[in-house]
């Protein structure tokens, strides 16, 4: 079947329900990483899977049923390196990978990571 330019990436992804298991493998990665777990260790990691599932459905083109904070002040404080922000980004492609999103896709979804960064990086 030819992708129609109408079909979002969210679509394309799989819609929400794929995005739910990508964001599970993705932080199931991040919590393994000696680099950024410690960010973590005050968070409910419950809520903050089903906000960033909710998050990357409406950056992809899907619902928007986000209702977190911006990505700036969700970050705020948090002094997030570039070299963290390089590691997360690299655990996201490769849980999307994980469950056989073409490479394409893949570079959408990181060229959208990508283009918050100056939101999440502060050193
Ligand atoms: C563009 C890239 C990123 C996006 C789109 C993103 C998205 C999000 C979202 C949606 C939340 C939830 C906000 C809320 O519940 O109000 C969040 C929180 C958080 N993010 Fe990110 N994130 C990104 C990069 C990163 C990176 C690189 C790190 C760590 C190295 C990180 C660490 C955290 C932490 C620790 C929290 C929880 C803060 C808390 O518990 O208050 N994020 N992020």
């Amino acid at each position: 079947m030819q992708e129609s330019s109408q079909t979002t990436l969210y679509e394309q992804l799989g819609g929400q329900e794929a995005i739910d298991a990508v964001v599970e493998e993705f932080y199931a990665r991040v919590l393994a990483d000696e680099k950024v777990k410690d960010l973590f260790k005050n968070t409910d990691m419950e809520k903050q899977k089903r906000h960033q599932a909710a998050f990357i459905a409406y950056a992809t083109g899907g619902p928007n049923r986000y209702r977190g904070r911006t990505i700036k002040k969700a970050h705020e404080g948090l002094g997030i390196t570039e070299e963290q922000f390089m590691a997360v980004a690299t655990h996201l492609s490769d849980a999307l990978k994980h469950f056989n999103v073409p490479q394409h896709l893949i570079d959408r979804v990181i060229e959208i990571f990508a283009s918050l960064k100056d939101d999440v990086v502060e050193q």
